[in-house]
């Protein structure tokens, strides 16, 4: 379990103080896949390197595993480190070394006997699909061959957690999933904790169980993926979730917003849309729709104009009860 308590980082540049993080909490649980997703210069990459001490914080407790990491000299800092690995956007493979050496460097560092790192190292290029690079240079890879030799040197060491700092964003689409496939299988074969650092709202979509959404350095929302995506209550969330923005009340004057959410199959048994419309006499106009796979589940949400009339609040009130689906007025 990764703890973060009231973790505070600031850097002095000649332009004054920058406040990274401000009174960060958060608790990371054995086996998440747990995103923090914010966006430029939103503190993300200071955050995971405060836990494993890339970053010393000023102020505030980091303990993994209950370990508090800041206390530890520089002997039990190195052993944390290697059950606490990173992977990154540029990969940061050595070039002079071939796969296979790259893999073993961490066990040599580690002082593992030669004939046993380099089993080893054979064994993570199975399980990272490139077999046959054991005697390629990384610059004989593409971009996601590359991130897949990272990966298996970032096992090298038997971590308990790895934490992947942007580690798709250099890739194309395809190759973003197939990576994210990976580390979904790493997290699920090895029971490795994965911390993932993101821009991409796709990235926490498709792998990851809670996300921390992170915001000029603090904590704006955190929680389960799914209920996060189906109800975002901040600014910085429905930036990300809704990236293209609401559409303006005055779009449709005399009308309500409604924005609601639900699980894919469950508006199947009575449509939403034209219950409204027998049960309540309300004609509302669907104004945008959108569904998405979430964790590997069918999330739906539509913004409905509900006509602001006698009728408005019953409709409410129907959309309220409505059974499994969430929703929330939209103000423009
Ligand atoms: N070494 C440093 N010295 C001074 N300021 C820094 C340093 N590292 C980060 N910062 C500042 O701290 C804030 C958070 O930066 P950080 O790199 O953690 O954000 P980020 O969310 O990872 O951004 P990006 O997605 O662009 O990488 C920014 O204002 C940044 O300029």
């Amino acid at each position: 379990m990764i703890e973060l308590q009231h973790l505070t980082k600031r850097f002095a540049t000649q332009g004054g103080t920058v406040v990274a993080l401000n009174d960060i909490n958060l608790t990371i649980r054995d086996g998440d896949v747990y995103g923090i997703i914010g966006m430029s210069g939103a503190g993300k990459s200071t955050l995971v390197r405060c836990i494993n001490m890339l970053e010393r914080p000023d102020e505030g407790n980091v303990i993994v595993n209950g370990k508090q990491m800041q206390d530890l000299r520089a002997a039990d800092l190195r052993a944390a480190r290697r059950e606490i690995t990173m992977i990154f956007q540029q990969f940061n493979l050595l070039m002079q070394r071939t796969c296979l050496r790259n893999i073993m460097f961490p066990m040599e560092l580690a002082k593992a006997p030669g004939d046993k790192a380099e089993a080893r190292a054979r064994e993570l290029l199975e399980l990272v699909g490139l077999p046959d690079k054991a005697d390629a240079y990384p610059a004989q890879l593409s971009g996601g061959q590359k991130q897949r030799i990272a990966i298996a040197r970032a096992l090298a060491t038997d971590p308990k957690v790895l934490l992947c700092d942007e580690a798709t964003s250099a890739l194309d689409p395809n190759t973003t999933h197939a990576i994210l496939q990976l580390i979904q299988k790493i997290n699920r074969e090895l029971g490795i904790t994965v911390v993932i650092i993101t821009h991409q709202m796709s990235v926490v979509e498709e792998v990851c169980n809670r996300v921390a959404i992170l915001d000029n350095g603090t904590v704006v929302e955190e929680g389960e993926v799914q209920a996060i995506f189906s109800h975002p209550t901040s600014k910085a969330a429905r930036r990300l979730v809704y990236p293209a923005g609401a559409p303006q009340a005055e779009v449709l004057p005399g009308h309500k917003l409604v924005r609601v959410a639900f699980g894919g199959t469950q508006t199947t048994d009575k449509p939403l849309v034209a219950s409204l419309a027998i049960e309540c006499g309300a004609l509302v106009s669907i104004m945008a729709a959108d569904t998405r796979i979430v964790n590997g589940q069918t999330l739906g949400s539509m913004l409905l104009a509900l006509p602001d009339d006698d009728k408005a609040a019953a409709a409410l009130e129907y959309i309220r009860n409505y059974p499994g689906i969430t929703f929330e007025e939209v103000n423009g």
